[in-house]
């Protein structure tokens, strides 16, 4: 999508967005309406944030931009790719090269490195990772002296850093992650929002994540309210603070 967002503070290109998307579970009287009419556009270089209370669709949409599921109606877009239009299989090309996945549960393989987990969709890819941009990841990730190490020889924290890693060694168009922080302590969080702070900031990322924490939401340029499979509002650069007061009117 080649639209251009004018913000108070900036113009921002479109990395990904959502036109009229609705997706629906069920059928007759079982029907749950997950994303009712969602128009949205994500800003390329940018940290958003997706909040909402439990049950918002926050999940939900947050599939449907990465081709993780099919809407019911609606278009999504990853850059000029109309991505509601692709079959399975260009789904799948389409999240393997042009998307980096950041989930809860960190999904390293338990018998290679740190340095082998990152690296490991490119080389199953067949590409060849940009050495120096890998490099400036790992450095950036503050992983640097831990490549060597396997899973279990690393905290959780460290753990969720090489997943980090990993989803960015590829240079992917979009970064989407789902609660990265949620089975992390609070200083581990700490550590992997201002790791992706500084992606966004410093390598020119684009991030996108959907989380329950104000303070996690406090680290993003711009934070997405859904309500009831809608978007009720946004904020640019809040403090915890005003997430965590918005989200008590949101019932949350
Ligand atoms: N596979 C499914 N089948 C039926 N209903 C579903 C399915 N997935 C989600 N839903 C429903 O769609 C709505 C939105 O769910 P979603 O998981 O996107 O919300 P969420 O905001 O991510 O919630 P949470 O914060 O609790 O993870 C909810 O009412 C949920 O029960």
């Amino acid at each position: 999508m080649s639209v251009i967002t004018s913000t108070e503070s900036a113009v921002v290109t479109t990395a990904a967005g959502a036109v009229n998307l609705n997706k629906s579970y069920g059928t007759g009287d079982a029907t749950v309406t997950a994303l009712d009419n969602v128009t949205v556009g994500l800003g390329a270089g940018e940290f958003t944030a997706i909040m909402g209370p439990s049950g918002s669709g926050k999940s939900t949409l947050l599939h449907m931009l990465a081709g993780l599921d099919q809407p019911t109606s609606g278009q999504v877009f990853l850059g000029d790719t109309d991505i509601s239009t692709l079959d399975d299989k260009g789904l799948t090309l389409l999240r393997r090269d042009r998307i980096g996945f950041i989930f809860q549960s960190f999904n390293l393989l338990p018998t290679m490195t740190a340095a082998e987990n990152i690296v490991l969709p490119m080389k199953i890819a067949g590409r060849t990772p940009d050495e120096h941009w890998v490099a400036s990841i790992v450095e950036t990730v503050g992983l640097t002296e831990r490549l060597g190490h396997r899973p279990a020889q690393l905290s959780g924290g460290q753990q969720q850093r090489v997943a980090a890693a990993r989803a960015l060694a590829s240079k992917p168009q979009i970064v989407f992650a789902d609660e990265p922080t949620g089975a992390l302590d609070s200083r581990s969080g700490a550590e992997l929002l201002g790791f992706l702070r500084r992606a966004v900031t410093e390598l020119n990322q684009t991030v996108v994540m959907v989380t329950h924490d104000a303070n996690a939401a406090s680290y993003a340029d711009r934070v997405i309210f859904l309500a009831d499979g809608r978007i009720v509002d946004e904020m640019r650069r809040p403090s915890a603070d005003e997430v965590y007061d918005y989200m008590k009117t949101l019932g949350a």
